[in-house]
């Protein structure tokens, strides 16, 4: 059950002067259930404009995704979408936040113990009334995260969830997010910039590279779990993901040559 396949796909869109880009070039890969994949790349590779695609809330121009040979048309609980900057509503409170999901498909009567032991897992215990801007941004990112995964989806999309936190809290996310994944064996696929989070939490991890968007390389990431991030082993093979991403950039340099 669901095995994603991102199948030849393109994608252009305009930039400000009316001039076609193309984001996306026959981007090529497989996920299967219960991998962890990161997509690493410099700014303005298509990060993000993949994981639009992955999660329907936008179309290619040619080529399809799709879940178990389905095609993907639009947006759905089964693909959980966690965005940099948590996108809690700030009028409601963590509670009510991580319950939205919820509401949205069983009405007002949803588990109510269920959305208490996802605010216990994420360790926001105590902080159930509170609002978005009376949490640190490393809650608020639990909380977000718990919104997701309270659905239990098929596919968690993390768009550089870390990416706005401090060195500290975005170890600490990260430690919720493989524990959430060790647990419960979703299919994750995240969007980053930072190497040491791609070979940290993922089993295989996209090297893309700009203008346009193509997969330079899948890596396999050999490291065995649990990891740590001052071994010996965890240098070496982030030091080769820095290698193959800065060779990236050398062709985007000879490209504006
Ligand atoms: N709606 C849009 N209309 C026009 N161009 C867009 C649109 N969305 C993205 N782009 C362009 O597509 C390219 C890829 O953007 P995208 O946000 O997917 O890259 P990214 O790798 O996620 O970047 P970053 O790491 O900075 O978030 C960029 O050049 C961007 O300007």
């Amino acid at each position: 059950m669901g095995v994603l396949e991102v199948d030849h796909v393109n994608r252009r869109l305009q930039d400000n002067n009316g001039q076609e880009i193309n984001v996306l070039d026959d981007i090529d890969f497989t996920v299967n259930p219960g991998e962890f994949v990161s997509i690493i790349g410099p700014s303005g590779c298509g990060k993000t404009t993949l994981l639009r695609l992955i999660s329907g809330l936008d179309q290619p121009e040619e080529g399809k995704v799709t879940i178990d040979g389905d095609r993907i048309t639009k947006p759905d609980y089964s693909r959980g979408y966690v965005f940099q900057h948590g996108s809690l509503f700030p009028w409601e409170t963590i509670e009510e936040n991580i319950s939205v999901g919820l509401k949205v498909t069983k009405g007002r009567h949803f588990d109510k113990a269920l959305v208490k032991h996802y605010i216990d897992l994420m360790g926001l215990t105590g902080f159930e009334n509170s609002y978005p801007h009376q949490v640190s941004g490393g809650m608020a990112q639990r909380a977000a995260l718990a919104r997701s995964i309270i659905m239990k989806p098929e596919i968690l999309l993390l768009d550089e969830p870390m990416g706005a936190l401090d060195a500290f809290t975005r170890a600490d996310i990260q430690n919720v997010i493989y524990r959430v994944w060790e647990e419960t064996h979703t299919t994750m696929i995240l969007v980053t910039h930072d190497i040491d989070e791609a070979v940290y939490l993922s089993n295989r991890i996209v090297v893309m590279t700009p203008r346009p968007g193509r997969i330079k390389e899948i890596v396999d990431n050999p490291l065995p779990h649990p990891r740590s991030r001052v071994s010996e082993d965890f240098a070496t093979f982030r030091h080769e993901i820095q290698e193959k991403l800065n060779f990236g950039l050398e062709d985007v340099q000879e490209a504006s040559r």
